[in-house]
């Protein structure tokens, strides 16, 4: 199974320019997460963050229990050995064929003979569809080949995270489909812990379990993908819906006024978007193990979660679920798993994205927004209670850093 990844308080500056403050969320092992957000707000610089090419100001990533962000070069080393990563253009070397590309980080980190080496690569090349073109060039080939070539080497390692730098880059919508499935097919395969960096809002409603939204400099939201789908936060709404209307500009923020008055005339009847289903695995492969397990975190949670987002939960649950959680006909949850332990991420409510000021840009921190103490850290929200109602608190799964 994946391993965890934790992250506290994490912030990046590239001299006098903020690129993100204070991000804090957990991963869960196994599950795919999402991170969304505008162009230029840091999706990238946070993937880099994770496996310590970049060193944050402040914060920590916390995996198997070793800090990324201020742990010696061989715990690195060692952290780095359990990420796979598959960039933006699959980054294969040019001049390789696809086999050799594959086998490459085999022959680097591991000393595995050649028919090892044959074994391994050939297996993830079947994973990713790929047998036959084992001695195509990455030329010679479609953007869609090239990232599954790259997805291929991702794996051969056996990695227990796997970050995805826009896998949808470049290619069709078929294509995209057809990677993402790739991907919830690969999941269910390896069962290691998925974070996507995407701006493809089809892959963000279908493909993870966790969303999480990047926008002026703040994780705005993240959670369970019900959350966001169903939120009429303006910032996620406009997002997931590709509008023109609402907080983010062409150049990803707009004046307070703007957006205001475009609010107003966007009206409030525009409705929650209809929430699609998660992409299901192909017929064949194993179920997903991540799902029983995030089904049973959100089922101990749900009480956490927005009314909205409660709903569209109950609303897909089997008869045999409804038992499982002793849910009854009004929708009350009788007997939820014993898991309410698990903190996940922080949010900002709509009042708190509109207060942060365009000024935030040249590294100036904003004025502080509005925190509970210390004293609620790691309590859950009460039954009922939704983000934006409770503009003070920092998470549907509640966790809070005092004194920040
Ligand atoms: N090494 C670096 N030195 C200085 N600035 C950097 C560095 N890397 C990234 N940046 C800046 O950080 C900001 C965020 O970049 P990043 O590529 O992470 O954004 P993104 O959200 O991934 O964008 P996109 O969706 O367009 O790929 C940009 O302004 C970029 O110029």
């Amino acid at each position: 199974m994946g391993v965890k990844v934790v992250v506290e308080g994490l912030s990046k500056s590239f001299g006098a320019q903020t690129i993100w403050r204070d991000v804090t969320l957990t991963l869960p092992p196994g599950e795919i997460s999402v991170l969304l957000g505008p162009s230029g707000t840091g999706k990238s610089v946070f993937l880099k963050a994770l496996i310590g090419l970049l060193k944050p100001e402040e914060g920590q990533v916390v995996i198997d229990g070793v800090d990324v962000c201020s742990c010696s070069d061989s715990d690195l080393y060692d952290i780095r050995k359990m990420f796979g990563v598959l960039f933006q253009d699959g980054a294969l070397f040019g001049s390789m064929n696809l086999y050799d590309n594959i086998a490459f980080p085999l022959r680097e980190h591991t000393r595995k003979s050649e028919s090892q080496v044959r074994d391994v690569v050939m297996e993830k090349m079947e994973m990713v569809g790929l047998v036959g073109s084992e001695s195509k060039l990455p030329g010679e080939i479609s953007g869609g080949m090239r990232k599954r070539a790259g997805l291929a080497r991702a794996l051969v390692l056996d990695p227990q995270i796997i970050l995805f730098d826009e896998p949808d880059s470049g290619l069709d919508p078929v294509r995209t489909a057809y990677i993402n499935q790739l991907i919830v097919d690969l999941n269910a395969q390896v069962d290691a812990t998925f974070l996507i960096v995407t701006h493809d809002i089809g892959t963000a409603r279908t493909v993870p379990d966790n969303i999480g939204m990047l926008f002026r400099r703040e994780l705005v939201m993240y959670g369970p993908r019900e959350v966001l789908l169903s939120s009429n936060e303006p910032v996620v709404e406009q997002f997931l819906n590709g509008r023109t209307q609402g907080p983010i500009g062409m150049s990803e923020e707009k004046d307070a006024g703007q957006m205001a008055a475009e609010l107003a005339e966007l009206g409030k009847d525009q409705g929650v978007p209809h929430i699609v289903p998660q992409l299901d695995v192909s017929q064949g492969l194993p179920r997903r193990t991540a799902v029983q397990r995030r089904q049973d975190r959100v089922m101990a949670n749900l009480g956490s979660l927005t009314p909205a987002a409660q709903q569209e939960i109950l609303s897909t649950l089997t008869v045999q679920e409804k038992q499982r959680y002793g849910v009854t006909d009004s929708g009350v949850v009788t007997r939820p798993p014993n898991q309410r332990t698990e903190s996940m991420a922080g949010s900002l409510s709509t009042e708190e994205v509109a207060k942060v000021p365009a000024g935030a840009a040249q590294g100036q921190r904003p004025s502080p927004t509005p925190r509970t103490s210390g004293a609620e850290d790691d309590a859950f929200w009460a039954p009922g209670e939704s983000v934006s109602e409770q503009p003070a608190k920092r998470g549907w799964f509640g966790r809070k850093r005092g004194g920040k």
